[in-house]
C-alpha cells in the first residue's frame, strides 16, 4: 500500500525545502505549482479559458501568461482569483490523479503531494495523512518580500489570499516548525516520517 502525504503550508512557509528534502530520500513527489504551470501553458485548455476571462492583455510577447500580470489581478480581487482558480484548479486535479494512479502502479512506498491550498481547496481526500509546513507570520513575510522581491503590501496581499498558517495547525496530522534552522527542519521530518513507520533504511530504494 502507498501511504500518500499532503504536504502543506502557506505562500514561502517552505514547502519547497521540505520537498527537496523528501526527493533526497528518493520519495516521490508531485507539486500542484509545477501542474498549475504546466495547466496554462500556451494551447491548453485552461490556457484559452483564462484569455477568456482576463483578456490578451495578460500576456507576453511570445503568447504565453504573463504571471506577474496576472498574479497582480488576482491577489488583490477575490471574485478573479476564483474564477482563475475554479479553471485552473480541475485541471490539476487531474494531473495529480494521473501522477498518484502511476505512483500507485509502480508501488512507490510513500507518495507525497505539495498542495498549498490542500486545506482551502478541500483537497484532503486525495490524501492519507497530512504535514504542515509552519512559519510565523513575521518570517513568513520577510522570506516572502526577499525571495520574491516584493513590497510589504504585495506580499501581504499573497499571504492573505490563504487561510491564515496557525489555523491550519489544527487540521494537519503533523507541524512541522520552520522558523529556525534548516538542520531543525529536516530532524523535525524525519522524526514525524519515523512516527508514521519509516526511517532513512526503509526509504531509500537501492
Ligand atoms: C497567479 C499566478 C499566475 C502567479 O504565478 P507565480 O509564478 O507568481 O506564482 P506561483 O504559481 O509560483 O505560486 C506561488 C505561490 O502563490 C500561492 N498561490 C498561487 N495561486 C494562488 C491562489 N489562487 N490562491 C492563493 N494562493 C495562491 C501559492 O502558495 C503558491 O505556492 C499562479 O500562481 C496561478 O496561476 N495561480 C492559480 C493556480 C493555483 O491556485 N496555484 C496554486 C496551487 S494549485
Ligand atoms: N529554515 C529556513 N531558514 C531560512 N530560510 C528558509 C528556511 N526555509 C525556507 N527558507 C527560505 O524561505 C523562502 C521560502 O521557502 P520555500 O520556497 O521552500 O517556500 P514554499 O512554501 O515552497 O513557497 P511557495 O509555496 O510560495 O513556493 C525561500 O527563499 C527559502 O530559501
Amino acid at each position: 500500500m502507498t501511504l500518500i502525504i499532503g504536504l502543506t503550508g502557506g505562500i514561502a512557509s517552505g514547502k519547497s525545502t521540505v520537498s527537496t528534502m523528501l526527493k533526497e530520500m528518493d520519495i516521490q513527489v508531485i507539486d500542484a505549482d509545477i501542474e498549475a504551470r504546466l495547466a496554462v501553458q500556451k494551447g491548453e485548455q485552461a490556457y484559452k479559458k483564462i484569455i477568456a476571462e482576463f483578456g490578451e492583455d495578460i500576456l507576453m510577447d511570445n503568447g504565453e501568461i504573463d504571471r506577474k500580470k496576472l498574479g497582480a489581478i488576482i491577489f488583490h480581487d477575490e471574485d478573479k482569483r476564483q474564477t482563475l482558480n475554479g479553471i485552473v484548479h480541475p485541471e490539476v486535479r487531474k494531473r495529480m490523479m494521473t501522477k498518484i494512479e502511476e505512483a500507485k502502479k509502480n508501488q512507490e512506498e510513500i507518495i507525497v503531494l505539495d498542495i498549498p491550498l490542500l486545506f482551502e481547496s478541500k483537497l484532503t481526500y486525495l490524501v492519507d495523512k497530512t504535514i504542515l509546513v509552519y512559519v510565523d507570520l513575521e518570517t513568513q513575510l520577510k522570506r516572502l518580500m526577499a525571495r520574491n522581491q516584493l513590497t510589504v503590501e504585495e506580499a501581504k496581499a499573497r499571504i492573505n489570499s490563504q487561510m491564515p498558517l496557525v489555523d491550519k495547525i489544527r487540521l494537519a496530522d503533523a507541524v512541522i516548525d520552520n522558523n529556525g534552522s534548516i538542520d531543525y527542519t529536516r530532524k523535525q521530518l524525519l522524526q514525524v516520517l519515523s512516527e508514521w513507520g519509516f526511517n532513512k533504511a526503509n526509504l531509500r530504494r537501492e
